[in-house]
């Protein structure tokens, strides 16, 4: 692995791909164990997602099913800020075990919008699975039950990770280098 431009700016090697498969594989684990007998739903949220959730899914044993959306995010009216609505979420939640899988939690802006949605259609269980979190960066703070990578407050790029629509192709993360 050695450092990538893209556009702009130049990543450095971050997570190399054998760590980020044994993580997954080690969360897959934990999520049989937990889940067995409950046929989990797991809501992959678009785009970012679409590796960690290929690769997660893969390594499940127990029965599951893969449902993903695409949110939306707009600009409303100033008291209601920012909206955050679900393209494609088309099963039915209630009473079901639900495993939201993100690529990552930043400021957590995007869950704490989203999750109200969710939980209105009184889900069993409401599990979130994120590869990577950034908990200097956390504004709204979201109870993460299955989690990759706790990683420092840097950009990150690669494994559905994107700078400006490119680099999610990378099998392995880079970090952004400063000042570079
Ligand atoms: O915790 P937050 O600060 O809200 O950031 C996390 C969100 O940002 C990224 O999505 P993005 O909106 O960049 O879209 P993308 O997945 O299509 O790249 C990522 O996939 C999360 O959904
Ligand atoms: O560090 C990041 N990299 C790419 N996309 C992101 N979306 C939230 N945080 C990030």
């Amino acid at each position: 692995m050695s450092v990538v431009k893209v556009h702009d700016k130049e990543f450095q090697p971050y997570i190399g791909a054998t760590e980020l498969q044994l993580r997954i594989q080690e969360l897959a684990a934990q999520i049989n164990k937990d889940l067995a007998g409950e046929r989990p739903l797991f809501i992959a949220i678009l785009n970012g997602s679409f590796c960690f959730a290929a690769d997660l899914f893969k390594y499940l044993t127990i029965d599951a099913e893969i449902s993903f959306i695409k949110l939306v995010s707009y600009k409303g009216t100033k008291s209601t800020g920012n909206v955050v609505t679900a393209i494609g979420l088309d099963e039915d939640l209630y009473g079901r075990t639900v495993v939201i899988l993100e690529d990552i939690v930043d400021t957590g802006k995007t869950l704490n919008q989203f999750l109200p949605q969710l939980e209105h259609q009184q889900p069993k269980k409401l599990l979130i699975a994120a590869l990577l979190t950034k908990p200097e960066a956390l504004v709204y703070p979201i109870k993460i039950d299955y989690l990759g990578f706790s990683v420092p407050n840097k950009f990150l790029l690669g494994y559905g990770l994107d700078y400006d629509g490119l680099g999610r192709n990378l099998p392995e993360i880079y970090q952004l280098i400063e000042n570079a």
